[in-house]
């Protein structure tokens, strides 16, 4: 299934590591009160967000590569992806997390099992507190733990996801092929890319139920994603914010039919840090808000080896190391992995 199917997998879930029945919760639980941090504290965000993209226009290459260097994320329009299938998606994702809190706890993720079904982010062990979310992962087929929400008519939602992930992968490879060019890497000698063999892909479903006290709660926590790039839908409801050096957290605004492309962690080390694996985080909000994260990683034996040159510097700022021996290193160190393989 991949190597990101193995990521956190020796985290150590305890038993409050599940979502809380939120429709029966009125006041914030003090298990979910997050103080706030100095530079982390969710007030400050003013900066303009990151930039817009039109896939059409004819100097989006250049356009791409600039935002990858900056930000590590923009927003894309011109994708090519059908609204409908967007606003499906939509609809099928409110129908799973609108499920009685029992239903959805058939279906609930395993832990040291693969990475697909109900529960709190696998990085909820790391911190004290606990978010305020509640998300379903889909890692392979659909089917099984689809299931186990809906005995007898699960194929709707299966059919859906399956379109859109497969519409999603079409689109990631046109970026990442906009990408290797610009670090000299030639994507028709890149295997995976061409036969599609032993790739990480996963879909996220992320649900932030409406919060009765938002400032002092946290959607998810800061991260950076296990991924070569993530592309993100947002629903109407703001609450992503990403940081930026110089800004502070900086809020990435839905814009109707734009998806937000970010890179994760093995562009980083593959550009030898030049772009940018964005730390994001989402807010807690009063309403509720929807999110999917699709996430692509190429296969668990690939060897992610810093490029070198000019303009990636000629010294090699991180190790070389396999896909699979990052997801390990990640699921240990969380926030610390990438100064774990600094040269
Ligand atoms: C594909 C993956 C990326 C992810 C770990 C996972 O194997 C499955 C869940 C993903 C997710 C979604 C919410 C935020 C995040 C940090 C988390 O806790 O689980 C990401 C993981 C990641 O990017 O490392
Ligand atoms: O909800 C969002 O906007 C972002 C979610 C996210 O960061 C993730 O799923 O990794
Ligand atoms: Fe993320």
């Amino acid at each position: 299934m991949g190597a990101l199917a193995e990521s956190y997998k020796d985290t150590l879930l305890e038993p409050q590591h599940i979502p809380l029945d939120y429709g029966s919760v009125h006041t914030l639980p003090d298990s979910h009160v997050w103080l706030d941090e100095s530079d982390e504290s969710p007030s400050g965000v003013h900066s303009t967000g990151p930039p817009l993209i039109d896939l059409g226009n004819p100097d989006a290459a250049r356009l791409i590569i600039q935002a990858c260097e900056t930000w590590g994320v923009f927003q894309l329009i011109g994708h090519g992806i059908p609204t409908k299938l967007m606003e499906d998606v939509l609809s099928e994702a409110e129908k799973l997390f609108d499920l009685p809190v029992d239903q959805k706890m058939k279906a609930l993720r395993s832990p040291g099992a693969s990475q697909s079904g109900y529960g709190l982010p696998p990085i909820s062990p790391f911190f004290e507190k606990l978010m305020w979310h509640e998300g379903y992962h889909i890692m392979g087929s659909p089917i099984d733990h689809a299931k186990l929400l809906w005995p007898n008519d699960y194929q709707g939602f299966c059919d859906t996801m399956v379109h859109y992930r497969n519409q999603l992968k079409a689109l990631t490879e046109q970026l990442i092929r906009i990408i290797f060019k610009s670090l000299n890497i030639n994507p028709e000698e890149v295997a995976w890319l061409k036969e599609s063999q032993g790739l990480s892909i996963g879909l996220q479903l992320n649900c932030y139920p409406a919060c009765p006290d938002p400032t002092r709660a946290m959607g998810i926590a800061p991260h950076t994603d296990t991924s070569l790039i993530t592309i993100l839908q947002q629903s109407k409801v703001s609450g992503l914010q990403v940081f930026k050096e110089g800004a502070g957290w900086v809020l990435v605004q839905p814009i109707p039919g734009a998806i937000t492309v970010n890179l994760g962690d093995f562009f980083h080390i593959l550009s030898n840090g030049v772009f940018t694996t964005v730390r994001h985080r989402v807010v807690a909000t009063q309403v509720r808000r929807l999110s999917f994260a699709y996430f692509y990683a190429p296969p668990g034996d690939f060897i992610v080896s810093p490029v070198l040159s000019k303009d990636f510097g000629e010294v090699p700022r991180y190790r070389t190391l396999s896909v699979k021996e990052f997801v390990g290193i990640k699921g240990k160190h969380f926030e610390k992995a990438l100064s774990v393989i600094q040269n």
